[in-house]
């Protein structure tokens, strides 16, 4: 896969079947489009395209930085690349492009630009200034281009139960259950192991402190999960919690990882973590000590967990 950062820059006298989305979480739904992109991409000799845009609209045209999403635009590279789509086209989405009419859209970035030949799009798909354009208008205009228009049914789209606003509040209340069913692979974090408290390791339970650079990345709801982390390609299962830490007084929220199996100081080193299980919410104690036994609990319930995982997802 090939990307693209601003569709300017897309190569000439290339054919494309392009389809256009966010496609954040890159989901079931997502990867059934997906499919058909290049299914159709591979039986006509076109090119696949899916056409993104970063920022998001909404962190631009209404300055919403309040907006969170499953992937950042990096992780969602990384996601897209494993697929057999030939070019992610990210544009970065301004005033002036939110300004163009919908005709203006097709015109000049999917038939001069994308060269398309073929659209496949949602019954539902809008697009153009002030979301103006419909489907039928689209179908207008592939007539005056000379493209096909490959519609995705409201019945695919409905059916699959599955959206990208349905995983955030999934996460948001810590059912990561149902976040990594429609995900289809675990819902994961990557950051920057930085200093926190130096109380972890008093306690027996050193914890890597995890931030994350992009401030509009979606964490999931406070609380102990257990999770897998992959830290310079080897991977530990372990222990983390999001959460203000009241035991300890904490002020800010935290994200802190204990891995079973491990001791060493990565300070400084990148780390992924895919989130296997919701273990409970996050709780006040009244002492360390009381922290401590619970932390022991939760690693048997953690290493109980684990050993019913099967031996392919545990590798
Ligand atoms: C699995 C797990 C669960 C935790 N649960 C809680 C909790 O319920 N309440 C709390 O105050 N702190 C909780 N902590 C956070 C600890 O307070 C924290 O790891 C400890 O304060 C060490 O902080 P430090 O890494 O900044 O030194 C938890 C940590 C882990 C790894
Ligand atoms: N099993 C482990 N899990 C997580 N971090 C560990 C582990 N063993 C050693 N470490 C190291 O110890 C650090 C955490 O120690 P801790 O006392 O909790 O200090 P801090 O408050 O700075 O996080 C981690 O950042 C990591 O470098």
């Amino acid at each position: 896969m090939q990307v693209i950062h601003n569709y300017h820059n897309f190569p000439e006298n290339i054919s494309t079947v392009v389809t256009i989305g966010t496609f954040d979480g890159v989901h079931i739904g997502h990867r059934k489009i997906l499919d058909q992109l290049i299914s159709e991409s591979k039986k006509k000799g076109l090119k696949s395209v899916l056409l993104t845009f970063f920022p998001h609209p909404r962190m631009v045209i209404q300055a919403d930085n309040s907006i969170k999403l499953i992937n950042t635009i990096e992780e969602r590279i990384e996601i897209l690349s494993e697929t057999d789509l030939d070019y992610l086209v990210i544009h970065p989405f301004d005033k002036d492009f939110s300004n163009l009419s919908a005709f203006d859209f097709v015109r000049d970035v999917l038939v001069n630009q994308l060269n398309v030949k073929e659209l496949v799009v949602g019954y539902d798909h809008r697009f153009g200034k002030n979301r103006e354009g419909d489907f039928e208008q689209l179908k207008e205009y592939s007539h005056t281009f000379d493209f096909n228009i490959k519609e995705i049914k409201a019945q695919d789209i409905n059916n699959t139960a599955v959206s990208s606003t349905k995983i955030r509040t999934a996460l948001q209340a810590g059912d990561i259950k149902t976040a990594n069913e429609f995900l289809t692979t675990p819902f994961f974090i990557k950051g920057t192991v930085v200093k926190g408290q130096q109380l972890g390791n008093t306690i027996g339970f050193p914890t890597a402190n995890i931030e994350i650079s992009q401030v509009y990345k979606l964490t999931p709801k406070n609380g102990a999960y257990i999770v897998r982390a992959t830290h310079q390609e080897n991977k530990y299962f372990g222990m983390l919690n999001i959460g203000n830490r009241p035991t300890v007084n904490g002020k800010n929220q935290t994200i802190e990882a204990h891995l079973f199996d491990f001791n060493n100081d990565i300070y400084g080193d990148e780390i992924k973590i895919e989130f296997l299980h919701f273990l409970r919410e996050e709780q006040n104690f009244h002492s360390v000590e009381g922290l401590k036994e619970q932390l022991e609990k939760d690693q048997n319930d953690s290493l109980n967990f684990i050993q019913t995982i099967t031996p392919n997802t545990a590798s």
